[in-house]
């Protein structure tokens, strides 16, 4: 038995512009679509309308994310992903893209699927201030702390793995044939 759905009301700031739609049964994220017509030069960003305005309850927000065909083939990236829009937001929902592509230019037509927006519960919490955090495995462990340093190439290890034998991306500097 599927949970009933949130109800979320949506105002359509363009009139002809398909309401946000999840692509296949199951899916998370609602396709959102850009209003504008345009075109990323490599390293370009530019923010996109998408022509909808939400409504979400108390205690929801709507994530702004990638959608991983247009990472994958068009080397395009949200610059601030997620992107958080918060139930109290009544305005157009935009999505900040920019073209990763050293090389190509991108270009969205009008009503082209340019993100996806996950809607989710959130906590909001009250933040209590104390002189000590209580203990933790982690610690202050962070930023690769889990071992598997990447390793500039001509370092003296040379690679990325690890003592522990995790590994990262090896970081590979000035590559041939760019
Ligand atoms: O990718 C995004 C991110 C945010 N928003 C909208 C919805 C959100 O509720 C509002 C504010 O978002 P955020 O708090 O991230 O922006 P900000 O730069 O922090 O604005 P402020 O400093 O006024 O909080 O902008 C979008 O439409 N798209
Ligand atoms: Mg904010």
């Amino acid at each position: 038995m599927s949970n009933p759905l949130l109800d979320v009301q949506i105002r359509r700031i363009d009139p002809e512009v398909p309401l946000p739609a999840y692509a296949m049964p199951g899916d998370a994220g609602a396709d959102l679509r850009t209003t504008e017509a345009c075109e990323l030069a490599p390293g370009e960003r530019t923010v996109l309308p998408t022509g909808v305005a939400i409504a979400l309850p108390e205690g929801y927000a709507a994530f702004v994310h990638p959608r991983s065909g247009l990472a994958a083939r068009c080397g395009v990236a949200l610059v601030n992903a997620p992107g958080t829009v918060d139930a109290g937001y009544r305005g157009e929902i935009k999505v900040i893209v920019v073209n990763l592509d050293p090389r190509d230019t991108v270009r969205f037509e009008r009503f082209d699927r340019i993100a996806q927006l996950v809607v989710q519960q959130v906590e909001k919490v009250r933040f209590h201030e104390v002189a000590e955090l209580p203990g933790s495995a982690r610690a202050e462990g962070g930023f690769g702390s889990t071992g598997g340093h990447a390793a500039v190439d001509g370092d003296a290890g040379g690679t990325a793995a690890d003592k522990g034998g995790n590994r990262y991306a090896s970081v590979v500097s000035d590559r041939e044939g760019q």
